[in-house]
């Protein structure tokens, strides 16, 4: 998209949640950097009204900025120019009673900006296109059935004439799917779910790939039983990329449903898969599936970052993408073929590695260790000190790149778990989760259950490591100033030296922060902003007043220490350097 693409190349600007279409979470502006970052000074903030988990961060388009909120998912765009005054709000109608409360949180992670439009993705699923400049409704379309347990929290991608929508809905048993509707209309254009027949999931048998073979004829069929794929999950919530040149749009699906494994033997295809799909037609290119027949709730729908370096002696077109399941893969972006797969935190246990010998029977596959298999261990068996825990070695929390230093900055999880899958029933709305879970720091280590990490994905090795109290929740963002900067669950903002990730300047705000930091110009100034507000999986136990570590899916555990730092928030806080 013309306007995407130019609002994306002025870095005074933030048209997508991405920053870029490449996902990199790079800025180019300078003024802040190394050396002056430590005067950094609080230089308005703006409450949301809203109390809930805060992820994403605001858009800025010329001299306006749009911030958005968990639900009920509100809409103000604010004036730049003249001290943040509300132009115009925009409040969905929204039935609180249809909507399912996902694992983990009400959360939503942002608006996107295309031809004069913010596009909102709301939590009963309807995507909304509204005028950018007045915040009247465009267009509006339904994108899933509530009643189902079909919601949403993932932002929008507009490409071309199109926006690419996702759905969440994996612990509801929801066929999940990727949508394209018309940019101008809303009109839907193309859906392709994450299992079924080969028609469902807009797959070519004989021209979409994995690790370099077609696919075959109802791929996906032969890995479920009986009619299992119709409540399959394989949701689709996380980031979406989007490469112009190839004409691909990257994304990963989560978890099968139920997490109960034994009810569902085979690989489960294609959930917990990378997908990359023509961004006109929805058919598949290629796919790789990550974690065939999960058995540990490793949903794949961490970005896809996409870069171009140098691999095995060659310039690559590259998607590096950290994955729940704790490996940091290394593909080419054009063909699909695997090229590096390594472990991003030395405490994954599950699997020894993924088997990358091209000969062997398990190609691609990771080789899972027998003690932390629950489908092996069995229906109501605790498989003890699994590594990492369900929400992954990362979750939605974004990693950013740097072309500077060619490293990827990963905002990490250090938490193992015990987990015991039991049986359930599928019942159309109700919760179809099949398995307990808690959920504690990583044993034998720094006591922490984050690090904020540097990563080489060339070598796929960790550069260097920053240890954190909790689970970094909250996006990095690298800049050209040679700064990193990312939030923590206690509530500080940081900012690191993007080199050796020693820390430079640190600022507590109101609440947790989980949304993701982001920089902009304003009168040829630049400010970097974030919004504060506990809540996601990680903190959802303190949104929801919980204390008990067994409490929800298994969703406190190591964090209720959190009620000891932080509190319930809706914060944007803005910096700058002093006049
Ligand atoms: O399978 C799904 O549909 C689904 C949806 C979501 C979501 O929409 O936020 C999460 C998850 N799964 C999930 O597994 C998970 O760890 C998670 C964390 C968060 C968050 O925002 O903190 N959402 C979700």
């Amino acid at each position: 998209n013309e306007s995407v693409l130019k609002g994306i190349a002025n870095p005074a600007e933030q048209v997508l949640q991405t920053v870029d279409y490449a996902n990199t979470r790079f800025s180019k502006l300078d003024q802040i950097n190394k050396d002056n970052v430590k005067n950094l000074q609080v230089a308005w903030t703006f409450s949301t009204g809203v109390l809930r988990g805060h992820e994403g961060a605001p858009l800025v388009v010329g001299n306006v900025m749009y911030v958005h909120t968990p639900f009920p998912n509100i809409v103000y765009a604010l004036d730049l120019d003249h001290d943040a005054k509300i132009l115009w709000k925009y409040e969905p109608k929204q039935d609180p009673s249809v909507i399912p409360v996902m694992c983990c949180d009400t959360v939503n992670r942002g608006l996107a900006y295309a031809d004069g439009t913010i596009l909102l993705h709301q939590a009963d699923t309807t995507v909304v296109s509204l005028d950018a400049k007045t915040g009247k409704v465009n267009w509006s379309v339904k994108n899933g059935d509530p009643a189902k347990g079909a919601t949403n929290t993932a932002t929008v991608l507009p490409v071309k004439d199109k926006v690419i929508v996702g759905i969440s809905g994996g612990e509801f048993g929801v066929q999940c799917h990727v949508t394209a509707y018309d940019l101008k209309t809303g009109k839907l254009v193309w859906r392709g779910y994450s299992e079924g027949p080969d028609d469902q999931m807009l797959v070519d048998p004989e021209k979409t790939t994995e690790l370099g073979k077609p696919v075959g004829k109802d791929s996906s069929l032969k890995t479920w039983e009986g009619d299992q794929w119709k409540t399959g999950g394989g949701c689709t919530w996380g980031w979406y990329s989007y490469d112009p040149k190839l004409n691909l749009v990257y994304y990963g699906s989560g978890n099968p449903s139920t997490w109960n494994p034994k009810q569902r033997p085979g690989d489960n295809k294609y959930s917990m898969t990378i997908w990359a799909r023509n961004a006109d037609t929805g058919v598949a290119k290629w796919v790789y599936q990550m974690t065939p027949h999960d058995e540990w709730d490793f949903d794949g729908i961490n970005e896809m970052i996409l870069t171009d370096q140098k691999i095995d002696g060659k310039e690559q077109p590259l998607l590096t993408h950290f994955d729940r399941n704790g490996f940091g893969y290394t593909l080419n972006r054009e063909t699909g073929a695997l090229l590096v797969a390594e472990k991003f935190d030395p405490v994954v246990n599950w699997a020894t590695k993924v088997d990358m010998d091209k000969g062997s029977k398990t190609y691609g596959r990771p080789l899972v260790v027998a003690k932390y298999s629950t489908e092996q261990n069995g229906e109501d068996v605790n498989s003890k000190g699994i590594c990492p825990a369900a929400l992954g070695t990362k979750d939605q929390q974004p990693a950013a790149f740097s072309p500077k230093t060619n490293l990827f900055y990963v905002p990490t999880n250090h938490v193992c778990m015990d987990y015991e899958p039991f049986r359930v029933t599928y019942t159309p709305g109700q919760p179809y989760v099949g398995a307990t879970l808690s959920m504690y720091p990583a044993p034998n280590s720094h006591g922490g259950m984050g690090n904020f990490i540097a990563w080489d994905g060339v070598n796929g090795k960790i550069k260097w490591s920053n240890p954190e109290q909790f689970s970094v929740w909250s996006g990095a963002l690298a800049t050209a100033g040679d700064v990193v900067f990312y939030g923590t669950l206690e509530g500080y903002i940081k900012a690191v030296d993007d080199k050796t990730g020693k820390e430079l300047w640190k600022f507590k705000t109101p609440s947790g922060i989980i949304g993701n930091v982001m920089t902009y110009q304003n009168k040829g100034k630049q400010y970097v902003g974030v919004l504060s507000g506990v809540g996601g999986w990680a903190g959802i136990g303190l949104a929801a007043g919980l204390t008990d570590p067994n409490a929800g899916l298994g969703a406190v555990g190591g964090y209720a220490a959190l009620s000891q730092y932080t509190n319930l928030g809706g914060q944007l806080t803005v910096f700058a350097l002093p006049n």
